[in-house]
């Protein structure tokens, strides 16, 4: 069997349905089991409608529930143009009553947890598999039946069952000829409350399904013709890089290559299943086949960058020749939870980076115990990957050659030493890719 997962923009609309059932048709004699997204901005559109229902802007909240239940309807009557079907009719209507009952509930508390918005943030998923299975004459499954996960509310993990429920509940209806749709992103406690994998998280579930099921390949299908060397966006000469081995995958996905989730590869690597990543419309087009053996020899494989991120400078001279200094630092950071990216070290002090949002008042407060703290906030991670990097000599002359005037304020080479990561201000962090990518890419090095 295989896994085939549409993301957002492959199911925006109906036009974009009707290539993802084309291909879920074209795959059917390789027992498909089609994990979606909700249709694009279908999840902002939800957490946008929680916060304003939270804020006690209940009829703000409400126009958007109606815009989005249009706008699901219209996909569901252009698809099936002959009549909507009374089984797809009545599971709209549901799914718009239990978002209206929620987010009432929501505005009437003016309170949003953390479980609360998993509950709403699931409607999106919900919608579109839905969707989906009537035009596509699929069998509809509630991924929150199958991937029972912890109740770590926005960001849960799933419970070590999966195999065994997914043996029980997914492989049956699997077989050739049959094409099965169920949600990503989202899961349930066993006691059966609504969770989500985190934004993004749909990638993560796919990779979860293959790995439980042994999937011969998971197949996430994008708006890209696979991973790229650097964001389109910034980089107009990004080109789809062949083949990328997970640990390449895996950081460039931890350093802000949107197109992967950073946990997708981790189930994938355990069982060694192939992951690619394609172009819904562009099916005949290039991919990325993402394997545990790469061995192209290239220097560079491709670039990313992420941030906010902020820089603290922790020095204290009793460091100087004492050993349990890192110790105790990194013992604060684990008991605010707040986790660090990149670490470098000079004799008297320790820059370290943290997401820009990382609560950060207390932290600061525990380390002026024993040091003082520095903080640069709105800096950007800007990473250089490749698997040769460390046997390439010259690559940092080039690198820091073509940035000439950006001032690079920390450097870090991973412990996998294929990774080589620069900290700069959030406004140079463009200039720097586009440099970086001139330099190091195009420039024929890679
Ligand atoms: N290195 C990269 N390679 C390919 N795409 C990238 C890269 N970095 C950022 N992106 C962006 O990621 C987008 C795809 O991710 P996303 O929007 O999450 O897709 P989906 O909705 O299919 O899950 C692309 O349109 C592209 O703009
Ligand atoms: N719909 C969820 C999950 C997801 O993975 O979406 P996408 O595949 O479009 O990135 C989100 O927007 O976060």
């Amino acid at each position: 069997m295989i896994v085939m997962k549409f993301g957002g923009t492959s199911v925006q609309d109906a036009s974009a349905m009707r290539e993802v059932a084309a291909l879920a048709r074209a795959a059917a004699d390789r027992a498909p089991l089609i994990v979606l997204s909700a249709t694009a901005r279908t999840t902002d559109a939800l957490f946008e409608a929680a916060t304003r229902a939270e804020q006690g802007d209940l009829a703000g909240a409400l126009e958007l529930h109606a815009a989005l239940l249009d706008r699901h309807r219209g996909i569901a009557q252009d698809l099936l143009p002959a009549g909507v079907p009374a089984s797809l009719q009545a599971a709209l209507d549901d799914l718009g009553r239990e978002l209206d009952l929620l987010l009432r509930g929501v505005a009437l508390l003016r309170e949003l947890s953390p479980r609360s918005m998993d509950a709403i943030a699931s409607l999106g998923e919900r919608l579109s598999t839905r969707i989906f299975a009537a035009f596509a004459g699929a069998a509809w499954v509630d991924a929150r039946t199958v991937l029972h996960t912890d109740a770590v509310f926005g960001c849960a993990r799933p419970l070590p069952d999966l195999e065994a429920r997914c043996a029980e509940l997914l492989a049956p209806q699997l077989g050739p000829g049959r094409i099965v749709v169920t949600q990503g992103y989202i899961g349930a406690t066993p006691q059966g409350l609504t969770t989500t994998l985190g934004r993004g998280g749909s990638d993560f579930s796919a990779a979860l399904f293959g790995a439980a099921l042994g999937a011969e390949d998971i197949q996430i299908w994008t708006d890209v013709e696979g991973v790229l060397t650097a964001d389109p966006r910034i980089v107009t000469a990004a080109q789809p890089i062949a083949e990328l081995g997970f640990a390449e995958a895996a950081e460039l996905a931890a350093f802000g290559a949107k197109v992967l989730h950073p946990a997708t590869i981790q189930p994938a690597v355990e069982k060694g299943i192939p992951v690619t990543v394609r172009h819904a419309r562009r099916p005949q087009g290039r991919f990325t086949t993402i394997t545990a053996e790469v061995r192209t020899g290239r220097p560079v494989t491709a670039l990313a960058h992420r941030g906010p991120v902020s820089v603290l400078t922790v020095a204290s001279a009793r460091m100087l020749n004492q050993s349990g200094f890192l110790a105790k630092l990194f013992d604060v950071f684990a008991r605010h939870k707040v986790s660090v990216d990149l670490i470098s070290t000079a004799e008297v002090s320790v820059s370290l980076t943290v997401e820009g949002d990382a609560p950060l008042g207390p932290l600061v407060a525990d380390l002026e115990t024993f040091a003082t703290v520095g903080i640069a906030t709105g800096r950007a991670i800007v990473a250089v990957v490749g698997e040769r990097l460390k046997h390439t000599a010259g690559i940092t002359g080039l690198a820091f050659g073509a940035l000439r005037d950006v001032n690079v304020e920390m450097i870090s080479m991973g412990a996998n030493e294929i990774n080589l990561s620069i900290v700069v201000r959030q406004e140079d962090a463009k200039e720097a890719v586009k440099r970086l990518h001139g330099a190091l890419i195009e420039g024929g090095l890679a």
